[in-house]
């Protein structure tokens, strides 16, 4: 079925932009009973950049998973049209992280460059070819964390770390899952800068799968829409589509609404942030968005659920008690928590998906056994984020990045609680259901709950929080700034970030 042709160069490629390095037509792929792709065609083009666009669990990432290799399809043609022979290139970087623990960050970067464990005695030289691919996007992690072992870093490090290692591959087929997710706007748009000049420049085919329409805009070519399994839209100019149409062809609800300033006036003060420098009132369901370098709001975080050894932040006030000692005493307390990091702190991946999704309740509500009603009302959660399984008794590792996104969200909807803090709760769902998660969000705001809510994705903190808690490059608190002030430039400005 894979056809392999080895006969361009990379000079005959970059004066043959039409030639396409990888063409796929109707690809099918079931899983079981799945059936995932029903005959999708795309065709990635050397010196393009191409938005693999398509709502949570539309194919995306089974599609990257067939362009590399990793599993086979059914049915259908997969081209492959190398410029030296053999296959081309093909470098992924994926929505979770895939780094090895235990080695160094030079040491995981080295290894692609030789696998048979070559790297690992040749530390020098690891640590050479790691500087120069980290120099590309962060030079002081470059200069910084080479030697630092991967299972040390920020999960919006090891982000970088993975973006370093795929660029440094000399691939020439670059497919990126969503690889924005942890980086701040000064990162993204230093990658952007790198991902430009690697199309323009060396004629390398790159795909972006992303579901951050700013994003898509600034950096892609062309897009092509799956929606369930199939070419909706092939190739086409990103600057001919409107959002409202990429939204209608990804067969997903249009906006309700413009977005309107969120206000929270006349609420009650119920607690007080107080931080190493900051006093600060919060009135009762207030949405408060954190934004910045990311050791300012992860340290506001981990002290509001008491996980991690950062103390320094706290919410007091009437009936909040005693800081929480862990995230278990945190839910003890009331306060509701979704971690980043779904793979290793959310998801229960030995747990059918109905266990996922109940399990704040059953601790909650001290439920030892199964109930009656627990199918309906796991049910109900699902269809409020539409989540896309099979059943409910699947495991959730058989659920696209985005849909196992919203089990962890889903698992604190309409419960009555004190506070209930997300970091970056939105990473990797598509758009339709992000406007879902804001509305259900709103509501939990409404009836009286605080949200605290750290999102990498600035236009989502403007759309909905009530006040922005701003931190700087290093990490300290720069201020709030009020809704009625909210604008892209003040933020930037305020978080010494490019907007
Ligand atoms: N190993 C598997 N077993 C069963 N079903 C699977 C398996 N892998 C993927 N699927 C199903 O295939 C569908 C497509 O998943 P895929 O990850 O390709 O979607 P996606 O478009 O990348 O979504 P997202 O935007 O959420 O990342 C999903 O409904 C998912 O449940």
């Amino acid at each position: 079925m894979t056809s392999l042709s080895s006969s361009t160069t990379l000079a005959e490629r970059q004066s043959n932009p039409q030639r396409p390095l990888v063409t796929l037509r109707g690809i099918q792929k079931s899983f079981g009973p799945t059936h995932v792709l029903k005959g999708v065609n795309f065709t990635v083009r050397p010196g393009q950049i191409h938005a693999l666009l398509g709502g949570n669990g539309a194919g995306k990432s089974t599609m990257i998973r067939v362009i590399t290799g990793e599993i086979r399809a059914n049915a259908g043609d997969l081209h492959l049209q190398a410029s030296h022979g053999g296959d081309p290139k093909v470098a992924v970087v994926y929505q979770e992280l895939a780094l090895i623990p235990d080695l160094t960050v030079a040491e995981n970067i080295a290894l692609v460059h030789a696998p048979s464990g070559f790297a690992l005695k040749r530390q020098a030289q690891a640590a050479l070819i790691a500087e120069e691919a980290l120099s590309l996007i962060d030079p002081h992690l470059a200069r910084t964390a080479l030697f630092r072992k991967a299972g040390d870093l920020s999960m919006h490090e090891g982000q970088i770390v993975e973006i370093a290692r795929a660029l440094s591959t000399g691939a020439e087929v670059l497919l990126l899952d969503e690889p924005t997710a942890n980086l701040t706007a000064a990162e993204t748009e230093q990658l952007f800068a790198v991902l430009k000049g690697l199309a323009k420049d060396k004629g390398i085919g790159i795909v972006f799968v992303s579901h951050r329409m700013k994003e898509i805009r600034q950096l892609c070519d062309v897009c092509t829409i799956i929606r369930d399994g199939k070419t909706a839209i092939d190739a086409r100019p990103i600057g001919m589509l409107t959002d409202a149409a990429i939204i209608q062809e990804m067969g997903q609800p249009a906006h309700r609404a413009e977005a309107q300033i969120a206000r929270n006036d006349g609420q009650p003060v119920v607690a007080t942030l107080t931080g190493p420098t900051i006093q600060h009132p919060i009135q009762r369901g207030t949405i408060l968005g954190l934004a910045g370098a990311p050791e300012g709001p992860a340290h506001v975080i981990s002290s509001l659920i008491g996980h991690g050894r950062h103390r320094d932040w706290c919410m007091t006030g009437d009936g909040w008690g005693n800081a929480p000692t862990s995230p278990r005493d945190a839910v003890a307390q009331g306060i509701g928590f979704v971690s980043g990091d779904r793979a290793t702190k959310g998801v229960l991946a030995q747990l059918p998906i109905i266990d996922n999704v109940l399990a704040s309740r059953r601790v909650r509500e001290r439920r030892l056994f199964v109930g009656q009603n627990e199918r309906s009302e796991c049910a109900g959660l699902m269809q409020a984020l539409k989540v896309k399984a099979g059943s409910a008794w699947d495991r959730p590792g058989t659920l696209s990045g985005g849909n196992q996104q919203k089990l962890l969200v889903a698992r604190w909807l309409g419960l009555p609680l004190k506070m209930v803090v997300f970091e970056e709760p939105t990473r990797g769902v598509d758009i339709g259901t992000k406007r879902d998660m804001y509305a259900l969000i709103r509501q939990m705001a409404e009836e009286g709950t605080i949200v605290v809510w750290w999102s990498t994705e600035n236009v989502e903190l403007l759309e909905l929080c009530h006040e922005i808690l701003a931190f700087d490059t290093e990490g300290q608190p720069k201020g709030f700034l009020p809704a009625d002030r909210f604008d892209e430039d003040a933020l930037a400005e305020l978080t010494g970030m490019a907007a």
